[in-house]
């Protein structure tokens, strides 16, 4: 026994290399593997391969990189601006060729893929901020394309004689590891089989020798089970010299990327297992139980964490240190579990860390992290919408291709439902002569449609296809929006005519894509004391808001001293995730109808930020405002001038309402205040306060104020 430890404690590849003739002679002579220490090159270089190389001499495989990846199909050579598909001379998505690299998949975003590209190059950490599915993930898996394959290894946990609770740990070139591990296996085999058939001679001699001359059969059985288990025991410990091949890059096409997002300690830390037996001959050998974390896996490749505030502080401290150091220990996660008592050497953690998220992401990550990325990286920002130009409406179209080609089992789509998608991508950029870049909801939108042309057995998906998706596809907040609608009108809660003094129905935005009507009620009351803002409902901070910013106004017109009064605000039926940043000018407008006692038309509906001075400032989501508006029986909308160029309604809408447009608070009251004198003398002395040069009539435009952008 003391033969087969002494020999087990030669260099493991020795053992290896003995065992095993055939596994050489197929392949490349067996690399002496690295130890990785504190020490290893790789640590000490580690910052220093993350300074820009503005040579971008690290990796020639990314030079050949082009910019945008123009459409391969048939173009027009003539393209008429209008052309919803940019000139494309295609009948459906089959005519379309997807680009085989994931960064040439990419639409817009050339800021993010330039640094992507550039950051590939240099090896350096890119911090990503921005809408969910506007492709950070996307991006970070297409930097791990670019990384060259070549630097790939795996990684190898043997047991350490000295101390069996300090694993050590090898790096050999990618797909070395198997071979190794099979070595030993190997060697392993041969050994047992040495050793199970000099136990059986040793038994077999001990049997007779105790039968036949001495005559102690009891005697003889019990020495041939002492034998046995000695000989078991022993190839037990021969097989705990096998490696943990704990990172196998062998079968790995690009270099690794590991998306950590939301991982607990141990899988982004690594892990070592408990062990209930623990010692006695039946344990598992430490290195065995040895269980790589996502830092370790990402090695030469990429880590992506979205979300990245979200990890524990202790996670992103280690992750820091894996980071700087190049290489990260593992140890048992669990204080109360013996593989606590484990503690690797180094295991190589040389990664390019893309960290995620939305700007909460970044201001409440770990400032050291967050300075690590600064220092050693990128921060890029990215955008929510593009252009709207020809060239963009062909990738467009191309994107409606990958998904169909990602998807597998859906029918392609014809050329009027490519346009319906692009259509849609209008729309849902909110902003004029734009298309969104969250492709992820739009990819949402194709694969619906697909399954609903998949499941007609249609050939091929058509545009009323993507209507009918439009329409199933419908958000947690619009269905929530519709239903609010419809409860209101089933109890008839919903006032759309006649004039109510101190109540407006304003607008607001749930979650990202729907419009809802919140009607907000004022009352003004002599106060005891010193007046106050009293607001019910749930939205106390922007009624406090809204009314400081319109007491200004107030104090100057009316006679009325707001700060002697109690100004009680109800933003009716406000659901939670409602947003009601927008909801200043509708304040404005339900305090000065309650102060001076004049009705306001319940016909309209409105929306518009307001400013200290009176100007209507922009706020988002005005098209699914108005629609909301027009789903509740509102004829007239009310919105501010800067919003008009980001109104896409859909058809369906447009004949049910008339749009406002306006800059200043002055022409809300126009529109929707009750009673001409009243109205008047109200409006006039608004305009004196203000310098306003308010022209009678709806939607007219006065009084241009300095603008600010817009608060949502
Ligand atoms: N710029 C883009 N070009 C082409 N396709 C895109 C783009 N952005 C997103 N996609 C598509 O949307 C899918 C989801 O995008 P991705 O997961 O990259 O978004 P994300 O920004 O990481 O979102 P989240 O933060 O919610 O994880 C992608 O798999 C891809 O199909």
């Amino acid at each position: 026994m003391s033969n087969d430890m002494d020999k087990d404690d030669r260099h493991p590849e020795q053992g290896a290399r003995d065992s095993d003739e055939s596994t050489q002679q197929d392949s490349e002579p067996e690399p002496e593997p690295t130890p990785v220490s504190g020490d290893q090159p790789t640590d000490g270089n580690r910052e220093r391969g993350h300074h820009p190389d503005p040579e971008g001499t690290e990796s020639s495989s990314i030079d050949d990189l082009g910019s945008s990846v123009e459409v391969s199909a048939d173009i027009a050579e003539d393209v008429d601006d209008d052309d919803l598909l940019g000139g494309l001379l295609i009948d459906s998505t089959d005519e379309i060729e997807v680009p085989d690299r994931l960064v040439d998949q990419v639409i817009g975003q050339e800021h993010a893929r330039d640094v992507v590209m550039k950051a590939a190059k240099q090896r350096r950490h890119v911090m990503m901020i921005g809408s969910p599915g506007t492709g950070k993930s996307m991006l970070a898996k297409a930097m791990a394309e670019l990384l060259p394959k070549e630097e790939l290894q795996d990684v190898l946990v043997y047991h350490n004689p000295d101390d069996g609770n300090q694993p050590k740990v090898r790096t050999v070139p990618a797909g070395k590891g198997e071979q190794i591990v099979e070595a030993h296996k190997e060697e392993a085999r041969k050994r047992n089989q040495m050793r199970s058939f000099l136990m059986w001679i040793i038994i077999a001699v001990v049997l007779g020798y105790s039968l036949i001359i001495a005559g102690q059969i009891l005697l003889g059985i019990l020495a041939a089970g002492i034998i046995y288990l000695a000989f078991r025991y022993g190839s037990r410990s021969g097989d705990a010299m096998i490696p943990n091949l704990l990172v196998n890059n062998a079968d790995t096409k690009t270099a690794p990327f590991e998306d950590s997002t939301g991982a607990h300690a141990g899988a982004l830390l690594g892990d070592v297992r408990h062990d209930p037996f623990q010692s006695g001959g039946m344990e598992t050998p430490s290195h065995d139980r040895v269980e790589p974390g996502a830092i370790h896996k990402a090695n030469k490749g990429v880590l992506f964490i979205d979300e990245i505030n979200t990890l524990d502080i202790r996670s992103q401290q280690h992750l820091m240190t894996a980071i700087q150091e190049g290489a990260f220990g593992i140890t048992g996660q669990s204080e109360r579990s013996s593989g606590a008592m484990v503690q690797t050497e180094p295991v190589p953690t040389d990664f390019v860390m893309v960290a995620a998220g939305n700007l909460d992401a970044m201001e409440n990550m770990h400032p050291a992290l967050r300075s690590r990325i600064k220092g050693y990286g990128y921060e890029v920002y990215m955008d929510d919408t593009i252009e709207d130009t020809p060239e963009m409406r062909r990738k467009y179209a191309r994107f409606v291709a990958q998904e169909v080609a990602k998807d597998g089992r859906l029918p392609s789509f014809d050329r009027e439902a490519m346009e319906e998608v692009i259509l849609e991508a209008r729309r849902r950029a909110g902003r004029k002569g734009h298309l969104t870049l969250e492709f992820r909801n739009l990819g949402g939108l194709v694969r619906v449609a697909g399954d609903i042309g998949r499941a007609e057995g249609a050939d091929t998906v058509t545009r009323e296809h993507v209507l009918q998706a439009k329409r199933r596809s419908r958000s947690i907040e619009q269905q929530i929006a519709d239903d609010y609608i419809q409860r209101r009108k089933d109890y008839e809660l919903s006032v759309n005519d006649g004039f109510v003094t101190g109540r407006v129905n304003g607008l607001a935005v749930m979650g990202e894509d729907s419009g809802i009507v919140m009607p907000v009620m004022a009352e003004v009351a002599p106060s005891q004391g010193p007046g106050q803002v009293i607001a019910t409902g749930k939205l106390q901070e922007i009624a406090e808001e809204s009314v400081q910013n319109v007491s200004a106004i107030i104090k100057k017109f009316s006679d009325e001293d707001l700060s002697e009064k109690d100004v009680h605000i109800q933003f009716v039926q406000a659901y939670e995730g409602v947003d009601g940043d927008s909801a200043s000018v509708t304040v404005a407008t339900a305090v000065i109808s309650a102060l001076e006692e004049v009705g306001v038309a319940q016909n309209i509906a409105m929306t518009g930020s307001l400013s200290v001075r009176g100007d209507v400032l922009p706020v988002g989501g005005v098209t699914h405002k108005i629609e909301a508006a027009a789903k509740a029986g509102m004829d007239t909308v009310i919105i501010p001038a800067a919003n008009m160029q980001d109104v896409m309604i859909e058809d369906e809408y447009k004949e049910m309402v008339e749009i406002i447009p306006v800059s200043h608070i002055s022409e809300v009251l126009d529109v929707a205040l009750e009673g001409e004198p009243e109205k008047d003398s109200l409006i006039a002395r608004l305009r004196t306060i203000t310098g306003s040069t308010l022209d009678k009539g709806k939607g007219t435009t006065v009084n241009k104020g300095p603008s600010s952008p817009s608060p949502q």
